[in-house]
């Protein structure tokens, strides 16, 4: 809870200021670079720090008979404004040793004057100033904030500079620069705050003025070099002398400035005849200006160049993290009094919210009351028979953000009906209590009366999909829900849109409700048999998926149309020629297994689609039988029998046997089986594959059915050959 409100003030911060930081960071990069350009001339003099006034002018006045003004910049580069021996007027830098000339003072371009204001003032005067003032507070405000996040996200001061684990690159880069330039641009916000304040005259500058009366012993003259003030001021303490306009008039005076006062001297004999001393705020700004600017320092200024540049990043990979936290937009259709299926996310960082997303979409297409909720707002759900509970991880195994509150509301809302459980649990093996907060959870859930445990809980290790797909398939087995098993379902890269040209299509009939449709990818596209097409029929965010069968590099899918149906009816309706825009979601764990010694393909209804295309591939002539189970023999299973022929001559299909389970003598998939039962016996002892594609009710029955075969025959459980990656399953 707390985390979240210094999160939201970070972010609401950020998003406030951000355009303004960005330009100021951008022009700070700039005036950076250009505040080290400015030292590159060799200009400095190595001992600055060893001279002081009385012999430098008196050296500068054997080479400059003249002197106007003597000046030492940020830089240490002294100045002359004079007239040299020969009568010519000398201005630029010199060494303050010899007098010798070094060269000419640079105004700024123009480019970089143009930056300095922009960077100052927005070109708005006052107003500017005012804004880039407030935006130079705010950043001060996110450095605090962001510094509170990085603590609790170390667990404590004590662990600050502790290793950072890895999440995603954004996030990685925002924490790890954020620890490593906090200084500075904590620098940054505050000097430049308190430049704004002094500017706009928040903080009052008032000079302390003493004039010194004549004292008895200063009438007799001395040479400069004995003038006790200048013997005690050191070059580098200089700003600025200005020498007086007539030698010898005792009411002209030297006007010596220094870093913290003003002093005018008596050009006679020294005296110091009035002091102007500058106010704590006049010294602090320029302190500020120096650390805010870095012109007194090359490395300063490269280190803030760097923190400056470093805000450009920060801000990115804070909107990209934001964007990451917030992209999935939860669209649920079902209250929580009528919900049949809940799936509870506890997420910090919006991965595991994705993942559960995608599983809610499905269950939605699916026509499943599906009711999609963050871990706190966990209530009575009158109607559920299944809770589904992904969660995330943090801290020293502690509950994501969203997620503080559910323990305490699970034992307050005790479930009224008997209800299924299942917890999958996203985690990082770097952390020491992997995945801790899902195994509390679902220690607490067995706990509960009402609660019974579906299947055991499931980890995901750093966002593996392919281990979500290990829950997908068990929970889809256990509960008789299909969920779609493509890696690319659950993948947060999504990959664009591709055409397909509609090649041809077969039509329904009273006694047949499915129909074949043939696409032509435009363009190269990377696409096998057992892949699926995700469609959008409405051009939105409801996509619905198809399995694909390759043939002759075109794609085929074998719909079943429904009345109503968002999909099959999109697709029914297209007409040869037309243009079809689809992703293709690659499956590979349910692709033809092209090194097995033989093959068996099993599929009920549509989930023929992938095989028929497997089967015109198999080049290799891979010995291959399918049995396929439907309700009635029909014009479509007639155009199988067909296409079964050919493949058989090719030597591409070894046998095909089709049951029928509405006609006479109603025969299923699973009979078929059983009467070839040494086959698959011997198939899975030499090695071989079984692919499943159709209903999950089909996959239980079959996968039962094998298992007591197996079992009387070889003693081994059909699992073990699961494990062994010979039975393949796409099943929905
Ligand atoms: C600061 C921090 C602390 C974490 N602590 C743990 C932990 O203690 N145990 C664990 O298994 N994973 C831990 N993780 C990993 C996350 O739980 C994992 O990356 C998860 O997939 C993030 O899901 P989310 O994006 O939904 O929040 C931590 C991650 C971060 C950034």
């Amino acid at each position: 809870m707390l985390v979240s409100v210094w999160r939201y003030a970070h972010l609401a911060l950020a998003l406030v200021s951000s355009v303004f930081l960005l330009l100021l960071s951008v022009t700070g990069v700039i005036l950076a670079i250009d505040a080290v350009n400015e030292k590159m001339p060799p200009y400095r003099i190595e001992n600055i720090g060893s001279l002081d006034l009385s012999q430098t002018i008196t050296g500068l006045r054997k080479v400059y008979p003249e002197i106007i003004e003597i000046s030492v910049d940020h830089n240490q580069f002294v100045s002359i404004d004079a007239i040299d021996a020969e009568g010519n007027t000398v201005k630029g830098y010199i060494d303050p040793q010899t007098g010798k000339y070094l060269g000419a003072q640079k105004n700024k371009t123009q480019f970089v004057q143009w930056t300095t204001a922009l960077h100052r003032s927005l070109f708005l005067k006052v107003t500017g100033r005012i804004i880039i003032g407030i935006a130079s507070f705010l950043l001060f405000l996110i450095t605090i904030s962001g510094l509170v996040l990085i603590i609790k996200r170390q667990q404590g001061v004590r662990h600050f500079f502790a290793k950072i684990n890895r999440d995603f690159f954004a996030q990685y880069f925002h924490v790890v620069s954020g620890r490593l330039f906090l200084i500075p641009i904590l620098i940054l916000a505050l000097t430049g705050t308190y430049l704004f304040m002094v500017r706009i005259e928040l903080l009052k500058k008032t000079n302390q003025t003493v004039e010194y009366p004549v004292k008895e012993n200063e009438t007799e003259e001395l040479a400069i070099a004995d003038f006790s003030i200048f013997k005690k001021t050191k070059l580098n303490d200089v700003v600025k002398v200005e020498f007086p306009f007539m030698e010898g008039d005792p009411d002209e005076y030297y006007v010596l400035k220094l870093k913290d006062r003003e002093l005018t001297v008596n050009q006679l004999n020294g005296a110091v005849h009035k002091e102007v001393k500058y106010p704590f705020t006049a010294l602090a700004e320029q302190f500020s200006l120096d650390l805010h600017t870095g012109k007194t320092n090359m490395i300063w200024a490269i280190i803030l160049g760097l923190a400056s540049l470093n805000i450009v990043f920060f801000i990115y990979t804070g909107f990209v993290i934001t964007f990451k936290r917030t992209r999935t937009k939860i669209k649920n259709k079902y209250k929580a009094a009528d919900a049949e299926i809940v799936i509870l996310v506890g997420t910090e960082n919006g991965s595991t919210l994705f993942f559960a997303n995608q599983i809610h979409k499905q269950l939605l297409a699916d026509g499943k009351k599906s009711l999609l909720l963050g871990m706190n707002h966990y209530q009575y759900f009158p109607k559920a028979k299944h809770l589904l509970l992904f969660t995330s991880t943090y801290g020293l195994g502690t509950a994501p953000s969203n997620a503080t509150q559910f323990e305490k509301k699970l034992l307050a809302y005790p479930q009224q009906q008997s209800i299924n459980f299942s917890v999958l649990g996203f985690g990082s093996k770097a952390y020491p209590d992997f995945c801790a907060y899902a195994y509390a959870i679902d220690k607490l859930l067995s706990q509960q009366v009402w609660a019974s445990r579906l299947i055991d809980l499931h980890t995901v290790n750093d966002k593996s999909v392919d281990e979500l797909i290990s829950w997908v398939h068990h929970w889809s087995e256990q509960s008789n829900i299909a969920l779609a098993s493509a890696p690319a379902i659950y993948s947060s890269k999504v990959v664009g849109l591709k055409k397909f040209k509609v090649i041809a299509r077969s039509t329904v009939s009273e006694s047949n409700s499915t129909f074949t449709l043939l696409l032509k990818p435009l363009g190269k596209m990377k696409v096998q048999s057992g892949d699926l097409l995700a469609i959008y029929p409405a051009q939105d965010q409801r996509e619905r998926f198809y399995s694909i069968g390759c043939k002759d590099g075109m794609v085929q899918l074998v719909v079943k149309l429904f009345p109503d149906g968002f999909g099959s009816g999109f697709l029914y309706q297209l007409k040869a020629d037309q243009v079809l825009e689809a992703r293709v979601m690659a499956n590979p764990s349910f692709h033809f297994p092209k090194t097995a010694p033989a093959v068996a393909l099993i599929a009920n209804g549509t989930g023929i689609a992938p095989f028929l295309g497997m089967i015109a591939e198999n080049q290799h002539k891979i010995p291959v039988k399918l049995y396929a189970g439907f309700r009635k023999n029909n014009e479509i299973t007639a155009q199988y029998l067909e296409f079964t022929d050919v493949q058989k001559k090719l030597g591409q299909l070894n046998d095909v046997q089709l049951a029928f389970s509405r006609e006479q003598q109603g025969q299923y998939v699973m009979d078929l089986i059983r009467q070839d039962g040494k086959y698959f016996i011997e198939l899975l002892e030499q090695q071989g594959c079984i692919l499943l594609c159709g209903s999950l009710r089909m996959q239980q029955d079959v996968e039962a059915t094998l298992n007591e075969i197996l079992l009387v025959s070889t003693g081994k459980s059909i699992n073990i050959y699961k494990e062994n990656g010979q039975v393949l399953t796409d099943c929905y």
